[in-house]
């Protein structure tokens, strides 16, 4: 059974609390973990990497057999029907054509005493790009973490994905070639964003490491962040869908569904106004259910994690929705519109009752690299902008200098820097 909560319960608040706060990872210290996966990583490069896949992706590798070849890659193309092929390029078209228009453009102007100031936007370097493989693949998150850094101009792009008991499904590296990505690893888990964080001796070390993946990989990313760059944190999936009772219930429980078929630690919350609806889309949640291939998954995550709020107004979801900060969010109501203009929190928002999320997952063109865990409070789902940076440019002239100095030279003194003002005294001959 999914929670039930309604706003009109006496204990609401304290319920909705203790939604928001409630741990969805099942590892009982996910982080100690991963901190100790990472630490023997660093201190012991490929060895490590090697038996913690062996104990954790029951494969057997070798230094020489952690990258997979071109032929492998090649093989994996020609061996994609041309239906899967077609698909993979109408989304890869549409990913890249909506992330050109990230693309930031240089700045260059001169102020009102004639100082020259900027912006230049340069590629990162190298990259990471984690592709999950644990109890799904994800040939479209090779093309949502790929295409934006093709698009940015990256360099290097490693990609790493775990290849379970050495099951790498082909399209992973049928979209890898259609995104121009030839540096792939069969690693996964923490121990693989370990790798590209700090190297070993077959895997160079990336300056960024972007993609989704289990609380794992999530909190990898998060112990490696300031050794290299990541883009948020894209754990487990969710959605919340705020509906009103004009929708089909079957619908809205697809809509659910697809969310928890992703992952027992996944989450699929219901908003809606409406109490008998909320109830008809319970029962097709059930009914839905027993006919998926993933049905274990997808029960686990709604039966621990899942949740239909019903509140007295729909108004009243968008505080609610919020603070859940959700990774999606479907808008299934009669003026999307006007509801999406009272939300700020989101990682991708949906609207109407023609969008599920799903579009967004695949060929919608967005990016499905999303912030979850309530970080869409703070961040952004993964862009063209997470594979660039910014230098700023100054460019003063003597007589500029001579104008600004002395205000420099100031600060210096109150900061008790005493370089700092010498630097600037000194080509004003003070
Ligand atoms: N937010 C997004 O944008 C987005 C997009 C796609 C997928 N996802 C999420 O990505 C996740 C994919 O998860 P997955 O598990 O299928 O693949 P995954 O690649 O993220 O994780 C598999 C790895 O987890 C590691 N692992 C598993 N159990 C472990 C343990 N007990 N101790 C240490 N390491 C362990 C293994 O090393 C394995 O290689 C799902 O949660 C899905 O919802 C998120
Ligand atoms: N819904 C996932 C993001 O949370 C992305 C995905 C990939 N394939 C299917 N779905
Ligand atoms: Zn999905």
């Amino acid at each position: 059974m999914p929670w039930r909560l309604a706003s009109t319960d006496e204990d609401f608040e304290d319920r909705f609390a203790t939604l928001l706060g409630a741990k969805r990872e099942q590892a009982a210290d996910v982080d100690a973990a991963v901190r100790a996966i990472i630490d023997s990583v660093r201190a012991e490069g490929d060895a490590a990497l090697l038996a913690l896949t062996r104990r954790f992706d029951q494969l057997e590798l070798t230094p020489a057999t952690m990258r997979v070849t071109e032929a492998e890659i090649e093989a994996a193309y020609e061996a994609t029907s041309p239906d899967t092929l077609e698909a993979l390029n109408l989304a890869h078209r549409r990913i890249a054509a909506h992330h050109r228009r990230q693309l930031p453009a240089d700045d260059r102007y001169t102020d009102a005493i004639g100082v020259e100031l900027g912006s230049r936007w340069t590629a990162v370097e190298s990259v990471g790009l984690y592709v999950p493989g644990g109890s799904a693949s994800y040939p479209s998150s090779v093309l949502m973490n790929a295409v934006p850094a093709k698009v940015a101009g990256v360099e290097r792009i490693a990609m790493v994905v775990p290849a379970m008991r050495g099951a790498l499904n082909p399209l992973v590296l049928a979209a890898a070639k259609i995104a121009g990505v030839s540096e792939i690893y069969r690693i996964g888990g923490a121990q693989a964003v370990a790798a590209l964080a700090y190297g070993t001796q077959t895997i160079a070390p990336v300056a960024k490491i972007v993609g989704p993946g289990n609380a794992f990989v999530a909190a990898a990313k998060r112990q490696v962040f300031g050794h290299v760059g990541i883009d948020m944190i894209a754990g487990p999936s969710e959605v919340l869908v705020i509906a009103d009772g004009d929708n089909d219930p079957d619908w809205i429980a697809a809509d659910l569904l697809a969310q928890a078929e992703h992952d027992t630690a996944a989450q699929s919350i219901l908003i809606t106004d409406d109490l008998a609806f909320a109830d008809r889309v319970e029962t097709a949640v059930e009914r839905q259910l027993s006919t998926l291939s993933r049905a274990e998954t997808a029960a686990a995550s709604w039966r621990d994690h899942g949740a239909i709020i019903v509140v007295e107004a729909l108004s009243d979801a968008a505080p609610l929705s919020d603070r859940i900060a959700p990774e999606h969010l479907e808008l299934a109501v009669a003026d999307p519109e006007a509801l999406f203009a009272t939300l700020r929190n989101a990682g991708a928002v949906f609207l109407g009752r023609h969008t599920p999320e799903v579009i967004g997952d695949y060929v919608g063109g967005s990016n499905h690299v999303l912030p979850t865990a309530r970080s869409a409070r703070f961040s952004s789902g993964l862009s063209v902008l997470d594979f660039v940076k910014r230098t700023s440019v100054l460019k003063l002239s003597a007589g500029q200098l001579r104008e600004l100095g002395p205000a420099a030279i100031e600060l210096a003194r109150v900061e008790g820097l005493d370089a700092h003002g010498r630097s600037v005294a000194i080509r004003l001959n003070l």
